[in-house]
């Protein structure tokens, strides 16, 4: 309500602004949180069957995927085991009552689903916003299948477009400061150490280690510098998965699921 007092027209115009802001925010966010479970959806309901062993990613679009597989367990009796990428992945599964199992009892996955940070016209991906590209990396590599599933703002032509937080490594802690030199001395750009949020300090990962987040200035194979940067000793791995995923299904803006193939298969 506005008062017919000096002043307080301005103030009301500055808080229906704010509330327009808010308003919009929250729109977008709940479209991306719509088109992530449209993704998630239609990735389970494509490729998820009885009997397979899936490995779980991490992030906030995996979480629409395994509420899916958990409805399809409850309805319709599949039968599934999980591995999980991170200890977040862990918690989803237990949360929903899956059956959780390791790469001790099965090396070998039938599919994995997980979310990306961006993907490129080829379905090269940059991942590791939320630290876990390690483990996820190694799930994705075990299994016969590897899709995504992400929302329309992922989507990018060349990686670096979109995501602008920088390639994330991982490195052994000791290691971080000599990396952040010779990662930019020989690659250009600058690499940071990336802090926890409610902590002070570094952020550190499921497996004990820091990442690094690489704000890269031009790259045009990224294959051979993922390799160059997993030659130097202290990086465990790098958030760039080349050549990995199969499928990437996108939930647009206007509510529907674009699903695109990697071109060289
Ligand atoms: O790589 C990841 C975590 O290490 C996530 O899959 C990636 O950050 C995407 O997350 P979200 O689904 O929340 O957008």
């Amino acid at each position: 309500m506005c008062l017919g007092l000096p002043g307080v027209s301005v103030v009301c115009v500055r808080h229906s602004l704010l509330l327009l802001v808010q308003r919009r925010l929250s729109q977008g966010s709940a479209m991306e949180t719509e088109a992530k479970k449209r993704a998630a959806y239609m990735a389970v309901d494509k490729y998820v069957q009885n009997n397979q062993v899936l490995g779980i990613g991490s992030g906030s679009t995996i979480v629409h995927a395994v509420k899916r597989i958990a409805e399809r367990v409850q309805k319709d009796g599949l039968k599934v085991v999980c591995v999980p990428s991170s200890f977040q992945a862990r918690q989803l599964i237990l949360q929903n009552k899956l059956p959780l199992s390791d790469l001790d009892q099965y090396p070998e996955l039938d599919l994995a689903i997980d979310g990306a940070d961006e993907v490129d016209n080829d379905l090269n991906l940059i991942k590791g916003g939320g630290g876990c590209l390690t483990q996820e990396k190694i799930v994705a590599s075990c299994a016969k299948k590897f899709i995504v599933i992400a929302d329309y703002r992922k989507i990018s032509k060349c990686l670096g477009e979109k995501w602008k937080r920088g390639i994330p490594i991982e490195v052994i802690p000791k290691a971080y400061l000599p990396l952040t030199r010779t990662i930019a001395a020989r690659f250009g750009g600058v690499a940071e150490l990336r802090m926890a949020v409610s902590k002070a300090g570094p952020l550190v990962t499921d497996n004990g280690n820091f990442i690094l987040d690489w704000k890269f200035e031009k790259v045009s194979d990224w294959k051979t510098v993922h390799c160059s940067i997993k030659m130097l000793p202290g990086v465990v791995e790098t958030g760039l998965f080349i050549d990995l995923a199969e499928k990437v299904f996108f939930g647009m803006e206007d509510g529907t699921v674009e699903v695109r193939e990697r071109p060289s298969q």
